[in-house]
């Protein structure tokens, strides 16, 4: 299967190529189908309400629900051959409302459009008329996949989800109480990431570790913040800013329970914002929501939800 025109790529066609490529696994999520959720509490530091008038980025501690999970559409995976983690957060706000930061450990995004992203995947395909050296080839000859050797190289195992760094990748506008916008991306830094007592090798998989590291001591995270200036690129999740760019500190997040249900229900949608915060037009952020809607809406009509 390849899709030539961008407008025929759609997040029902993206859920589809990923189905396609990976398999079918019924009520699991299209993508990061394994995973483990926690309740947990972040403690905003005031740091940023100069910035913005968002209720969870002032000095009150909100509740809020945590998914780690592991990027393969696959819920049976080896998890080594898979080094691309999420961490999923919803900050949960008074009036029922709430917002998402869904993030990943990667420091950009493999391509600059959702429609690059998925003719990326149609090339993987076993469908592909493509032999592995045809694909190298496309890789080295095209601007829009220039980014994906270097990620693939800067890719290590992850011992825990506990020390790893997690990007939202796509610009967010801060909106401060004048209505300025402060263009901004946001990153969770692990507070004492290594645990020197924790022997790996004697975990199975992630999840335990991180549920034992949590018999042990506490996990968490700092929201941290960059700013823009003026020419950085705003709507491109493809590239870094410059590592000079101011960063603030935001508040820690402290994981609490496991959560018995593994937030099967909740769609972590990264463009469901309060006020005090906007999306950028980055084209994979707008492109995510209504993919992780199709693919929600498939889960839950297969658990017959
Ligand atoms: C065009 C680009 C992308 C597509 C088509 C896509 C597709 C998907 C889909 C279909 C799901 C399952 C949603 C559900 O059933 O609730 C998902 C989950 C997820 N994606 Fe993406 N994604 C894209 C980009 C990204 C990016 C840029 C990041 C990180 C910054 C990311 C991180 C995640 C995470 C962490 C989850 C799991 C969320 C959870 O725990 O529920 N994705 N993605």
């Amino acid at each position: 299967m390849t899709i030539e025109s961008d407008k025929d790529i759609t997040p029902v066609v993206a859920v589809d190529t990923i189905e396609n490529l990976a398999g079918e696994f019924p009520g699991f999520r299209r993508a990061h189908a394994k995973g483990i959720a926690f309740d947990a509490t972040f403690v905003p530091n005031g740091e940023l309400a100069d910035y913005t008038t968002a209720d969870h980025l002032q000095t009150k501690s909100v509740p809020a629900i945590v998914r780690f999970s592991h990027s393969s559409p696959r819920p049976e995976l080896n998890e080594a051959l898979m080094p691309i983690k999420g961490m999923a957060v919803r900050f949960e706000l008074p009036g029922d409302k709430y917002t998402n930061l869904t993030m990943a450990n990667i420091p950009v995004f493999i391509t600059k459009t959702p429609e690059d992203f998925i003719r990326l995947l149609q090339m993987m395909s076993k469908e592909s008329p493509l032999t592995v050296m045809e694909r190298l080839e496309v890789f080295r000859k095209s601007p829009e996949f220039s980014t994906v050797p270097d990620l693939l190289k800067s890719l290590k195992p992850v011992s825990s989800f506990a020390e790893e760094t997690f990007h939202a990748l796509h610009t967010y506008y801060l909106v401060d109480s004048h209505c300025d916008k402060h263009p901004v991306r946001f990153r969770w830094i692990p507070v004492d990431a290594i645990d020197e007592q924790n022997d790996t090798s004697s975990k199975k998989d992630l999840e335990s570790e991180i549920l034992h590291r949590l018999q042990r001591g506490t996990v968490q995270f700092r929201l941290v913040v960059q700013f823009a200036e003026p020419g950085d690129e705003l709507n491109d999740s493809s590239v870094k800013w410059p590592k000079e760019r101011k960063l603030v500190e935001a508040g820690i997040l402290t994981i609490n329970e496991m959560r018995q249900d593994s937030a099967e229900n909740i769609i972590f949608d990264p463009t469901a914002i309060v006020d005090g915060v906007e999306c950028s037009d980055d084209p994979v952020l707008l492109f995510r929501s209504p993919a992780y809607l199709e693919s929600a809406k498939r889960r839950q009509a297969e658990r017959g939800l």
